[in-house]
């Protein structure tokens, strides 16, 4: 208990203000009241507001740093890196199927990895998965013209949601599922399961880890029986004989997927140790499954959230779709469905609006987390050692310092060829050598969902929807709390 109270001394001692604490949760029992109210977004705006652009607060015992402040937030992520490796990860996720994975591993462990994965997400590798990628979203197409030949208003969130694990799963996981259009799939099913158990308010796993973390050594073994660490355990059984099954089979077939990506990287196929590969020390094989199972979390929820947010946008900004579908028929009328992959990606109005969505709702706003591993000095605070440095991505997005009308849908801001911006003002994807690994991806996703749905619909909201909508914070997610509800017609 005295090692426990005299962590909270910190904030005083580094001399930061912030939100008033308690000694049993710090600051998660504020966090957890503006969730049931609904607020939990406003309250990181408002503390910011109340407290400047670095304060401090306190999660469980662990003191956090937030960081809003753009040429902090660059000496955090870039200038001072090495100070700043690790990404703190929550102590329940220390341990399989998490532990192996970028999310988790630190220092020296995630430098190897993250040099072994990086490679599975350069432009030329995802040119490989381009037409994987594609056959999905034309399916997505095809659904999308039974929805609007329906007439009504439908949760475009849900049937992006199969979309992305659709593509996820074949890409990361090897399963080529029905779940964009069997709600039963199995697959669809127990990830479903899995990431609607997966928050603090949920599970006592989770709020026991966060509050008590020095338990986490007995607790982690009833990781499998918890509400989320059941359809998890069945998802990573299965994920772990396929792993096994490839890399029997390694040398007699190649299947053009992330997992064989991370496989050609792998000490099992290579058959090189580290010794006989010091220059690069290759994955284990529970750091292929591991990351596999990451990609799955990373990619799936995040993308669709994405999709939805921008549908929502789209639907309500008509002016900003027309000039979207003008851009969209031109290159139809040159090159019919299937647009290359190099001139989807330099599409400029699909890219200003991927950029504008994106900056307006972040699907990821509190991932973007470092923990000091060499004590410092930022900007002139002191941060100790073992603390977290956070900035909250939605904070800086709306700042109206940064952002003018930060609430207002303007795709166009990214089109002026004069824009001098801070390279720390938009960062969905994080920044610096530790950010979204699957970024390329993702976009590719994105963009090419959104110009197939343009190509041949009009989105729309329902009559007499003029409501604004609703997010909420789940974990490190920002998502639509009631879905997003569209309308679609033929063009
Ligand atoms: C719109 C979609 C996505 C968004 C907004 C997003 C956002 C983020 C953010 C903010 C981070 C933290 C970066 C930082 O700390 O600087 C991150 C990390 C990560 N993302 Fe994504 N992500 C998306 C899609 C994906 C996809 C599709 C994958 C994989 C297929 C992926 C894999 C990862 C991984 C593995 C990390 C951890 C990287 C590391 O620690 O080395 N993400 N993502």
């Amino acid at each position: 208990l005295w090692e426990r109270s005299k962590t909270f001394t910190i904030r005083e001692e580094v001399g930061l203000s912030g939100p008033p604490f308690n000694y049993i949760d710090g600051n998660i029992h504020q966090i957890m009241e503006a969730k049931k109210t609904g607020n939990v977004l406003e309250l990181m705006l408002q503390w910011t507001e109340k407290y400047g652009n670095i304060f401090g607060m306190f999660i469980g015992n662990r003191f956090y740093t937030v960081v809003t402040d753009l040429d902090a937030v660059r000496e955090i992520f870039i200038k001072q890196f090495n100070n700043f490796t690790n990404r703190e990860e929550p102590k329940f996720n220390d341990t399989k199927p998490m532990m192996n994975s970028l999310f988790n591993l630190r220092t020296d462990r995630w430098k190897n990895a993250r040099n072994c994965v990086t490679p599975a997400f350069s432009t030329g590798k995802m040119k490989l998965m381009y037409d994987t990628v594609h056959s999905k979203v034309v399916k997505f197409q095809e659904i999308m013209e039974s929805r609007c030949e329906s007439g009504n208003a439908f949760n475009i969130y849900d049937d992006f949601q199969g979309l992305t694990l659709d593509t996820i799963g074949v890409c990361a996981f090897a399963v080529d599922s029905k779940c964009q259009t069997d709600r039963q799939d199995p697959f669809y099913v127990n990830v479903r399961k899995m990431f609607a158990e997966f928050d603090m308010e949920r599970s006592w796993y989770m709020k026991l880890g966060l509050i008590m973390p020095s338990l986490m050594p007995v607790l982690k073994h009833f990781r499998p029986y918890t509400s989320f660490g059941r359809p998890e355990a069945i998802l990573v059984k299965n994920l772990e004989k396929v792993v096994d099954q490839r890399i029997k089979m390694y040398k007699d077939c190649r299947t053009v997927d992330i997992m064989q990506l991370l496989l050609d990287q792998s000490k099992e196929c290579t058959g090189c140790d580290d010794a006989a590969n010091k220059s690069r020390p290759l994955l284990t094989r529970d750091e292929v499954v591991e990351n596999c199972y990451a990609f799955l979390l990373a990619g799936y929820e995040t993308t669709s959230t994405a999709l939805a947010f921008t549908a929502w946008l789209l639907a309500k900004n008509p002016d900003a779709q027309d000039k979207l579908q003008s851009e969209v028929d031109q290159h139809i009328n040159e090159f019919g469905d299937k647009i290359p992959y190099d001139s989807l990606m330099k599409l400029p109005y699909l890219d200003a609006v991927f950029k504008e969505s994106l900056r307006l709702y972040p699907p990821v706003i509190l991932f973007t987390a470092r923990t000091c591993v060499k004590k410092t000095v930022i900007m002139g605070h002191p941060i100790p050692e073992d603390t977290i440095v956070l900035s909250p991505v939605h904070v800086i997005h709306q700042n109206p310092e940064i952002w003018p009308e930060p609430k207002k849908f303007d795709p166009e801001r990214f089109l002026s060829k004069n824009e001098n911006r801070h390279p720390m003002a938009w960062i969905p994807f994080g920044h610096g050598p530790r950010n979204c690994v699957g970024l390329r991806f993702a976009e590719m996703e994105y963009k090419l969902a959104i110009f197939h749905l343009m190509s041949k619909f009009n989105l729309s909201l329902p009559e007499g929807d003029m409501a604004e909508l609703r997010v909420t914070q789940s974990a490190i997610l920002m998502r639509p709390l009631d879905g997003v509800h569209v309308v679609l017609s033929s063009r």
